[in-house]
């Protein structure tokens, strides 16, 4: 990885709009981005995650703040990106009339492949990501992860040296989404391409993030590797109860944990210190409780608690 900063930002301010209805999207950002990274973006809906990114793509402009791009002020040279990274946006529909083979090849073709290798880097992206039998079909007649899918396909071929995916997970299947991650852990291993990624499915992105950046109302609010995010904030663990029917609370056990857990329905989330969960799961299943209880885990702090603790809203972050 070295040191090479494949962005740095520096005060990166836009605000969408005017009068009294402009939303500041970004405010004052500070970023670098290291080359051979994965790199994600996290944070509640609205909180300028899409502002960021287009904006690193050269899509849109800063109202203030600097982006350099290998040390090269976008600015200058706008057309910077779009030569140096491929980009998902979270919806293409420039594509939606051509089949997925020639969206695919063209792409490659645009990216300054010759003929030959165009169409073997297409058949490589098709057969990585499991697109062979749609590959006639136009992306319009794809059924929506289908597309989207196809549409990554796009965005990874012709071997960039910046990936920048906006959600690219969004409404994939398993196999779909693990062919994904995968496609981008090899690129970053075998190319060192440099992947900046938004995502909302926190369980997944951990796993292939190598640091992120949490973002709030415009503003990074953290911005580190996911086990010092993860060290910072809590030595708390997470226990998820899911009741089989009405808890019985007159349980001791129970009555403690309803006092500290948020409850959607019949899921139960309790944080707390290491000890006292054991403790409690001890009780819980050894206990008469035992019977009312579906299923439990422990966990130790997922970048979910990590959002949480810094006072994010949970209500869009997926966890699959
Ligand atoms: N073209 C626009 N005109 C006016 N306001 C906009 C525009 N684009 C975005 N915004 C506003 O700017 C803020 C940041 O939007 P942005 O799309 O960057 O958020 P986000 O973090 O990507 O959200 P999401 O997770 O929902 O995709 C939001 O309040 C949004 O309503």
């Amino acid at each position: 990885m070295g040191g090479v900063l494949s962005y740095a930002v520096r005060g990166l301010t836009r605000r969408h709009g005017v009068g009294e209805h402009s939303v500041l999207a970004n405010d004052g950002i500070d970023l670098d981005v290291r080359q051979g990274e994965v790199f994600g973006v996290l944070g509640p809906n609205g909180a300028g995650k899409t502002t960021l990114v287009r904006q690193l793509m050269g899509l849109l402009r800063p109202d203030a703040g600097t982006i350099t791009m290998f040390g090269r002020d976008v600015r200058a040279e706008p057309d910077l990106p779009s030569r140096l990274a491929g980009y998902l946006g979270q919806a293409d529909l420039a594509l939606a009339e051509l089949p997925v083979a020639t969206a695919v090849g063209t792409t490659a073709r645009m990216r300054g492949l010759s003929r030959a290798d165009a169409r073997s880097a297409r058949d490589a992206i098709l057969t990585e990501l499991g697109l062979t039998e749609v590959a006639h079909r136009p992306l319009s007649s794809l059924s929506g992860g289908q597309r989207r899918l196809a549409c990554v396909a796009t965005a990874l071929v012709g071997d960039r040296p910046v990936l920048i995916l906006d959600e690219p997970t969004t409404g994939l299947d398993p196999v779909a989404r693990r062919a994904v991650w995968g496609a981008l852990q090899h690129r970053r291993d075998t190319a060192g391409t440099t992947i900046v990624l938004i995502t909302h499915n926190v369980l997944e992105a951990e796993s292939v993030l190598d640091r992120v950046a949490v973002l709030e109302a415009g503003r990074v609010i953290a911005c580190d590797t996911p086990g010092q995010l993860k060290a910072s904030v809590s030595g708390d663990v997470r226990l998820d109860l899911a009741w089989r029917h009405d808890p019985p609370t007159d349980d001791p056990t129970i009555a403690m944990l309803a006092g500290l857990a948020t409850i959607r329905g019949r899921r139960w989330t309790v944080r707390m210190a290491p000890v006292a969960a054991r403790e409690a799961l001890g009780r819980l299943t050894t206990g008469a409780a035992f019977a009312a209880l579906d299923d439990f885990s422990l966990a130790t702090p997922s970048l979910e608690d990590v959002y949480l603790t810094l006072g994010g809203a949970s209500r869009d972050l997926e966890r699959t």
